[in-house]
């Protein structure tokens, strides 16, 4: 039987090994591609392809290889001029190559949302060494968030309280950059309520909306997502408008998570990934149609129909707390356990090869009467699950 569609899945983390999962359900065909074998996608997709996607040549090689219907990017270390040649040589990238080109970089995202189209964004100045981010801080004040352009997941982020720090979060920012521009952006430090995601699926029958993912930040990664984030009915379509500006102007079918800060009385624009989120992680839960089903439905020209939420849910993060290559994850049971009538809880455990300082190894999932009851929920599923390094 011929699939549906061959995808050329880049990057095979948790995001790809779930949307992986959502696209065989349709159908499809997936070759997993990501820089170490066994990653999360590759256990679950038809054909896998290890090499580093920052490598342009065996980029170039591996599409020409399977010629896939679809290029899905999943993480943020891609040649993205080989996307754009092969968008020119008529392959179709997800969203688009000009989406995965602008998010891969931080300047250019900010500079078409915040110039451009005119949203509001936090102040911001790049720097390309420590003593211009002076000039940076000049402008944001402090605090200020410093990041490298290149990076995701915070890798490379501090905050920096005064001048004295600039100089460290320079040396950590380049230490922890992606790809080879030794750049930053200075942000200003932003005293947020609350931030959010918004699950944007941009399809051809038009833009529609996930309810909006609250979440909680450690080190500038994702701890603890719930949904629907509590929100007032303006503020959520002040965010749905700029959402709809941003992602016509990207252009493209798919879903996008679109993240904002929101303060007492404004709603700035922070990001956004053209692909699944990692708060949007949640949905594996709480909806009829998981943000993975909404990418593919989305990527294959499918009807999305109503995006029904089931109830007040919650994720959070099963993460290692050391460096190493032989261990086991303990607790199962125990931890399902605490799951009855009108409490769900479900887990997923990502299947990494290798454990890091921080690295998100698993994910708990909980449904309450409230948003506050499935985050505790939650949050008791990740302690009975444990890590054990022999
Ligand atoms: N200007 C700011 N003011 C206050 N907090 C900030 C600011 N910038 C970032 N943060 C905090 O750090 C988190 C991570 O920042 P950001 O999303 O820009 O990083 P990232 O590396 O792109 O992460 P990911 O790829 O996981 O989305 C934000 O969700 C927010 O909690
Ligand atoms: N915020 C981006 C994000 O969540 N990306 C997800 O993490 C994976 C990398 O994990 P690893 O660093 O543990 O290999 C990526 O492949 C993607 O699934
Ligand atoms: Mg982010």
């Amino acid at each position: 039987m011929a699939p549906v569609a061959k995808l050329l899945l880049l990057g095979s983390g948790e995001l790809g090994k779930e949307f992986t999962i959502s696209a065989k359900r349709l159908g499809c065909h997936v070759v997993a591609c990501d820089a170490y074998d066994d990653a999360p996608a590759m256990q679950v997709a038809d054909a896998r392809e290890v090499f580093s996607m920052l490598d342009a040549d065996a980029l170039r090689a591996t599409i020409l290889k399977h010629r896939p219907d679809f290029i899905v990017p999943e993480v943020e270390a891609i040649r993205t001029e080989v996307l754009q040649d092969a968008e020119a040589d008529g392959f179709t990238v997800v969203p688009s190559a000009r989406a995965t080109a602008m998010t891969m970089n931080r300047d250019r995202i900010r500079d078409l949302v915040a110039v451009d189209l005119g949203l509001r964004t936090a102040r911001y100045r790049y720097a390309e060494s420590w003593e211009a981010m002076l000039e940076g801080a000049a402008h944001t004040g402090f605090p200020c968030v410093v990041k490298p352009v290149m990076s995701s997941s915070g890798k490379g982020q501090s905050t920096v309280q005064d001048a004295d720090g600039l100089k460290a979060a320079w040396d950590y920012a380049v230490a922890n950059m992606r790809g080879d521009r030794r750049k930053v952006i200075v942000e200003e430090y932003i005293a947020f309520d609350y931030e959010i995601t918004l699950l944007t699926v941009r399809t051809r029958q038009g833009v529609f909306f996930c309810p909006p993912v609250g979440h909680r930040q450690a080190r500038g990664d994702y701890q603890e997502s719930w949904q629907p984030a509590p929100m007032t009915d303006a503020i959520l379509a002040e965010a749905q408008t700029m959402a709809t500006k941003v992602v016509d102007d990207l252009g493209g079918y798919g879903l996008f998570g679109i993240e904002f800060f929101v303060t007492r009385d404004e709603v700035i624009f922070s990001e956004l990934s053209p692909r699944p989120h990692d708060t949007g992680m949640v949905t594996l839960m709480s909806q009829n149609l998981t943000e993975f089903d909404l990418h593919i439905r989305a990527i294959l020209g499918l009807p999305i129909g109503d995006i029904t939420l089931h109830g007040p849910t919650a994720s959070a993060v099963i993460l290692a707390d050391r460096d190493a290559d032989a261990f086991h994850i303990g607790g199962l049971a125990g931890a399902l356990a605490l799951g009855e009538p009108g409490r769900d809880v479900d887990v997923r455990l990502f299947g990494k090869p290798v454990t890091r300082v921080n690295r998100r190894m698993g994910l708990a999932l909980a449904r309450g009467a409230t948003t506050d009851e499935a985050r505790a929920l939650a949050a008791a599923v990740t302690e009975r699950i444990i890590l054990h390094y022999p």
